[in-house]
């Protein structure tokens, strides 16, 4: 099938390779001109893993190009993916104005061809299809045939090209049963159950699902707090509750909460459609509010360890919201970098990230030193902080710790490290949710547990 992608971003470049693979004829376009030329040279612009090999091999087959025009699309290809960005906007509402721009320079295509579909697949408030639908009628020529179908997507970055070969569902919400049924066909070749539904039941399903994601983390975070307050030890509380399959062991990791271009975003666009529509989120809204308390939660864990910080060295093992990518959009490192700064005027921090450091280098201030190794970051460093689990940190050894830093304190943000083994070599890791350090050698009570340096 002729198909095009239009938004070359993260979601549109592993669908539109991902098709390529399948046979398909595929052309993704991106009005950002300087991407589309890195991509015609086989230059991926940004950490994705697996991605480059997929895109390279059906660039040279022959059935993957890139183009910077999304007007002429529906000329040449009979469906349409939609895969541009829809930021929030001022007030958490979600930016549709990517997508209006893309809908609204749509050309009209010759009589003699056939029907046409756009799948919106940028995850969108509920009745955009619809909308989208309205305003092409109205627009195009009474013989353009058009049908706008709801196919959101679930793809996790860092495994995106994973995800999109193994689905865990794909939902294909639409009005119209002929659309309905070639889109079926055509995910037919991927694992994973279909889900044939209507158009907002789709787009609902996708904010409902991160908005849930969000929830469940944020719960995990404020009974890791309570773990703390009672010296009960979160990981194992986590899991002992993971066992349970209606709970289930995913998603209730602790430490510095949600970030990344999804999940902040989608659940504060779901707060305020559900406003609008007069059904308040009331959970979500709290989920949202108790995520944004985290980096500040954490700036007083290590002023509690670290006398006066504006004197001190702090470095920040990793940048990116997650391990996987060197996205930092609503990094948790971001609001963390700002919270040491506020409180702490002055301040040296270090960081460094396998992948982000470039990303980070453009969009940290001047008063963060971003460096390209951890030896390099912890290098007389009086703290540090894991905030991105990379597998980089957990080989780090304790004597290295000791070695490089001025003082081996480290606060596990992600619970990332073996706090144990780093303890008992003279480490002071401190996770999240977790019982504190009680040196060996002494009855310290709970609240001296830690000295503080
Ligand atoms: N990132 C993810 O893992 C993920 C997963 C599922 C759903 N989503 C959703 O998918 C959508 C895209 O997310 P993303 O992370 O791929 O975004 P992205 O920012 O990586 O990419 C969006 C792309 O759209 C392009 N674009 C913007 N306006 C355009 C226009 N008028 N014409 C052509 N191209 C245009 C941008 O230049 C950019 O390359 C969002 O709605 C997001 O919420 C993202
Ligand atoms: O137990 C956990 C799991 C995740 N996180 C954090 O949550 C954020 C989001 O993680 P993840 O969901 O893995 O990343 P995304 O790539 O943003 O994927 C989410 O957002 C995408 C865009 O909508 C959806 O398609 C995916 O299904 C959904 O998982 C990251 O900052 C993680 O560090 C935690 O704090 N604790």
């Amino acid at each position: 099938m002729r198909m095009a992608v239009v938004g070359a971003g993260i979601v549109g470049l592993a669908t539109g390779a991902g098709f390529a693979d399948l046979g398909h004829s595929v052309q993704c376009v991106d009005i950002d001109t300087g991407k589309i030329a890195q991509l015609s040279r086989g230059i991926i612009p940004y950490h994705e893993p697996g991605l480059e090999a997929v895109v390279v091999r059906n660039v040279s087959a022959g059935r993957l190009t890139f183009g910077h025009e999304p007007s002429r699309v529906l000329q040449e290809a009979e469906l349409v993916f939609l895969t541009v960005g829809t930021p929030s906007g001022d007030t958490g509402e979600m930016s549709l104005a990517a997508l209006w721009s893309v809908i609204d320079r749509f050309e009209a295509w010759s009589a003699s061809e056939t029907r046409r579909i756009i799948v919106i697949k940028s995850t969108v408030p509920v009745g955009t299809a619809e909308r989208a639908e309205a305003r092409l009628r109205n627009r195009l020529p009474e013989h353009c045939l058009v049908d706008v179908v709801s196919i959101p997507e679930f793809m996790r970055e860092g495994c995106a090209v994973r995800d999109f070969f193994e689905p865990t569902r794909i939902v294909i919400g639409s009005a119209n049963s002929e659309a309905t049924e070639k889109l079926t066909q055509l995910h037919q070749r991927l694992p994973g159950p279909i889900v044939a539904t209507d158009r907002r039941s789709a787009e609902l399903a996708k904010l409902a699902a991160n908005a849930c994601l969000a929830v469940k983390i944020s719960f995990a975070n404020e009974i890791a707090a309570l773990a703390e307050q009672t010296g009960a030890d979160y990981p194992s509380v986590a899991h002992s509750m993971g066992l349970d399959p209606r709970i289930g062991p995913h998603f209730l990791s602790a430490g510095l909460g949600f970030g990344g271009s999804c999940l902040p975003k989608d659940a504060r666009a779901l707060v305020r459609m559900a406003d609008e529509a007069g059904a308040p989120q009331t959970l979500v809204e709290a989920a949202v509010r108790a995520n944004a308390m985290l980096p500040l939660r954490m700036v007083r864990k290590l002023e509690a360890a670290l006398s006066d910080p504006a004197r001190r060295k702090v470095t920040l093992l990793g940048l990116a919201f997650k391990p996987g990518t060197d996205d930092m959009r609503e990094a948790p490192s971001l609001r963390l970098i700002a919270e040491l700064n506020r409180r702490h005027p002055g301040i040296t921090i270090t960081a460094y990230d396998p992948e982000a450091n470039a990303v980070a280098r453009k969009l940290l201030p001047s008063t963060v030193t971003v460096c390209d190794s951890a030896e390099e970051a912890l290098n007389g460093a009086d703290a540090a902080i894991v905030v991105t689990e990379w597998r980089e940190f957990r080989q780090i050894k304790a004597d290295d710790f000791k070695n490089w830093m001025n003082r081996p304190i480290i606060m596990d943000g992600r619970n990332a490290l073996d706090a144990a083994a780093l303890n008992a070599q003279g480490v002071v890791c401190i996770g999240v949710g977790r019982l504190p350090v009680v040196p060996k050698d002494s009855a310290r009570k709970t609240s001296e547990a830690v000295p503080k340096v």
